[in-house]
């Protein structure tokens, strides 16, 4: 590793963040090891076969379809960075990294303000109108999984402060992966559940995530047992299952799937059910294996994926793209950047979605899309 290191004591790492306020940065806190990684300031851009020695970390972003024209995504995605400077803060202690000269970090006072918005959530025609046309791909038999999704504008009075809102991320959702990337001008982040997979040596890791139920603080234990027995839930996730497994099949003799589990989020119980398996492929070899799993795209997913295309309005850049973070290995872990929001100055672009399978209710899927933007409404 080439990169120096001195430990500093800030009061919240996102003094960092703050710092390097002009400069291209990324921010991606793992929740499994309690580790955040902030970098700033682009060093090194790598090409497909690079291999990432001597540097501490990379940082790999895809779009969730290959190509994107909105202008808004421009420039965003597909590539694998490094950065000049890293932020480290685990078990309360902060190292900065840096790979030639040192910098002074300031202790900022990181606040959470409130911004004032309004939000433009009236797109239940267009929602109707687009589960319509899925559902009738899905009876005609064509998919038995499609996943759809919503664009939502909210304007903020004020220009967004990402650091307030990063920091209400971090504080709220304690189970999730938050992630940030600013780039010109732009910052999308969010706070995701979902793990696309992770490579710890030769072990790969992927888990399906998919099924939702609305936390109810009467009785989340009941809410848990709905959401494990619920036919339709079990349905759209033994698809997501199903599909990893036979990706990894592929490429490993002894796949494991564990059972199925609850995990419980700030708003919502998902089901998940971890997949693994042994290889020596490259992480990025893997995402391109895995990415659109049926959690996000569908399934077959081909098909899903042209259907996506052709009904939503939106195009979805990296909203539910893979966005991982790398050591000089080549380990790592790659995210699904859902529950998310592309910020423009005082503009907010927040994404969420749902997996429409045939005993789906329209009215219903809605909702749940509105309980998942709470992730990006309650950081604001
Ligand atoms: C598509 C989203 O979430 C996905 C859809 C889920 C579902 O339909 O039950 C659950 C988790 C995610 O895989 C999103 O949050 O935007």
């Amino acid at each position: 590793m080439k990169y120096q290191k001195t430990e500093v004591k800030l009061d919240n790492s996102l003094s960092f963040w703050k710092h390097f306020d002009k400069e291209e940065r990324v921010l991606f806190y793992n929740p499994l090891n309690n580790e955040l990684i902030i970098g700033a300031k682009r060093l090194k851009t790598f090409g497909q076969e690079e291999n990432y020695n001597n540097y501490l970390y990379v940082f790999s972003s895809r779009t969730f379809f290959d190509s994107v024209k909105d202008q808004k995504w421009a420039e965003f995605g597909n590539e694998t960075v490094a950065f000049e400077y890293y932020l480290v803060e685990k078990k309360g202690k902060q190292t900065l990294y840096y790979f030639e000269d040192l910098v002074e970090i300031e202790n900022l006072k990181i606040k959470s303000n409130e911004h004032f918005y309004n939000i433009s959530a009236d797109d239940y025609e267009e929602w109707k109108e687009l589960f319509a046309n899925v559902y009738y791909e899905i009876s005609s038999r064509k998919v038995n999984k499609v996943v759809i999704s919503r664009e939502v504008k909210i304007v903020c009075e004020t220009l967004v402060n990402t650091e307030s809102v990063l920091k209400n991320l971090l504080e709220k959702n304690q189970n999730s992966f938050i992630f940030a990337y600013f780039k010109n001008g732009k910052t999308f982040l969010g706070a995701t559940p979902e793990i696309l997979v992770q490579k710890e040596k030769d072990n790969i890791i992927s888990y399906a995530l998919a099924g939702t139920i609305l936390r109810n603080d009467e009785d989340d234990e009941l809410q848990k047992m709905m959401l494990l027995n619920d036919r339709k839930n079990r349905y759209e996730h033994q698809i997501v299952i199903d599909k990893i497994a036979d990706v990894m099949k592929q490429y490993i003799r002894d796949v494991i799937i564990d059972e199925i589990k609850i995990l419980t989020l700030k708003n919502l119980h998902h089901l998940q059910t971890r997949i693994y398996g042994k290889d020596n492929s490259t992480l990025s070899e893997w995402v391109t294996r895995l990415h659109p799993t049926p959690a996000l795209g569908g399934n077959p997913a081909y098909k899903a994926l042209e259907i996506i295309k052709k009904y939503e309005k939106h195009e979805r850049g990296l909203y539910a793209a893979p966005i991982g973070i790398m050591d000089e290995n080549g380990d790592g872990i790659f995210v699904a950047g859902i529950r998310s929001a592309l910020i423009c100055k005082n503009m907010v672009f927040a994404y969420t979605g749902g997996g429409i399978v045939d005993k789906s209710e329209c009215e219903a899927e809605y909702i749940e899309t509105n309980n998942k933007l709470k992730t990006i409404i309650e950081s604001l």
